[in-house]
């Protein structure tokens, strides 16, 4: 919680406004009463009337407690709930850059972003990316990434990485490459050991067709492509499943199996996942060098300005993204261009894996 006593500055969560005609500036107060020290990026004036305020400069600054810390970014347009403004579109993504600098240059634990409206940002800024996880891999130096959604209120728990994200389904089967198999798998291995504490990760990996193809007789990606790589990546070690018949593999039995689902394109993956746990939903980006989570839904226009908005998606993001940063080093000052030296160098060897790391403490200078 935030409080006067001065919390660890790099504790403290980046919260991102995200689209302001949506739910989000409803989301962060409400997710206040959580207990997870964030601070909200974004314009104050869009937040609810009776959410108390303390404008901060940067995120580890004090506030009284109960009060939602802010750091100021003005939009050029007021919020009208359900109807997002062309004007405000620049202002969206400048915060999410804005935000990313912060985290990366060590002055947050972690980045959580409210939804964008897709849509929006491309009319109204021209925004070249399909969504925060696109976007978020270039501002990181065009890392490889891939979008996990992790559910956190069933067990077992359903957690799924889409190899192809935000592509029309007829171009799935050309862009479902063994390269993009192959990257989503490996992130999705190396983010079960270090971000979800699995020393040996089990992952089941989707067919693309009916039946993971029917042995050839309804498509053929799964016996010339999946499988040998699947072979592949088992005589190195790891323990990959499939592919497998998308249908039968998420019920409660099924998921026990194993720790992660790698799908083949997006419904997929979402499906399984926000039907199972659309409250608890979070969605994490695998690969880059800091921590992303974010709800699972979007900016539920329809229900904007209604006081409908349900946080517990948004604090279960908060939430993940606190445990993620107790188990990760700090970023390290030398990677960070122009970064100032902020926190104390942390090695990887000094991380305890899968477990609780003591916290480096903040350099004086
Ligand atoms: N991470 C992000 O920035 C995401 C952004 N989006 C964007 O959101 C926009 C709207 O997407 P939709 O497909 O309509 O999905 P949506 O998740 O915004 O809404 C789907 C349905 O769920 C309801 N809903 C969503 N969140 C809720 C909450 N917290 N409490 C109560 N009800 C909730 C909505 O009212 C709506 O009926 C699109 O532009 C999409 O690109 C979608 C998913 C993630
Ligand atoms: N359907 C999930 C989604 O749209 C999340 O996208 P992102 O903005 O987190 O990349």
């Amino acid at each position: 919680m935030p409080s006067s006593a001065g919390p660890d500055p790099v504790a403290r969560i980046l919260l991102t406004c995200g689209e302001p005609a949506g739910i989000g500036p409803e989301l962060a107060p409400l997710a206040l009463a959580a207990g997870v020290d964030f601070a909200f990026l974004g314009d104050p004036r869009h937040l609810p009337g009776s959410c108390a305020v303390t404008e901060i400069a940067v995120p580890g600054d004090p506030v009284p407690p109960g009060h939602l810390p802010v750091i100021r970014h003005d939009f050029p347009a007021p919020r009208v709930p359900g109807r997002p403004d062309p004007a405000n579109a620049q202002a969206v993504i400048d915060v999410i850059a804005r935000a990313v600098r912060l985290v990366m240059a060590g002055e947050a634990a972690a980045l959580t972003t409210l939804p964008i409206s897709k849509q929006a940002l491309q009319e109204g800024a021209g925004f070249p990316f399909p969504g925060h996880t696109e976007y978020l891999a270039h501002l990181a130096g065009d890392v490889p990434v891939a979008m996990m959604l992790a559910s956190t209120t069933v067990t077992p728990p359903c957690r799924t990485v889409p190899a192809t994200i935000h592509i029309p389904l007829q171009d799935v089967p050309a862009a479902l490459t063994e390269g993009a198999l192959e990257q989503a798998i490996r992130l999705t291995h190396a983010a079960l050991i270090r971000d979800f504490g699995i020393p040996a990760p089990r992952i089941a990996v989707a067919g693309l067709n009916p039946h993971a193809g029917e042995g050839g007789r309804m498509g053929d990606q799964e016996t010339a492509m999946i499988a040998p790589l699947l072979d592949r990546l088992r005589a190195e070690g790891l323990h990959v499943a499939g592919p497998l018949p998308a249908d039968t593999m998420f019920h409660a039995p099924a998921r026990a199996g194993y720790d992660a689902a790698v799908c083949a394109y997006h419904d997929q993956a979402l499906i399984p996942i926000k039907t199972l746990d659309f409250a608890g939903g979070v969605n994490v980006t695998l690969g880059l060098p800091f921590i992303r989570t974010s709800p699972d839904h979007g900016t539920a226009f329809d229900i904007a300005g209604k006081n409908l908005a349900d946080p517990s998606s948004t604090i279960a993001a908060l939430k993940m993204a606190a445990e993620m940063a107790r188990h990760r080093p700090l970023l390290r000052c030398e990677h960070i261009p122009g970064g100032r030296p902020l926190v104390r160098h942390w090695s990887e060897d000094q991380r305890t894996p899968g477990g609780s790391a003591p916290r480096p403490s903040r350099d004086a200078t």
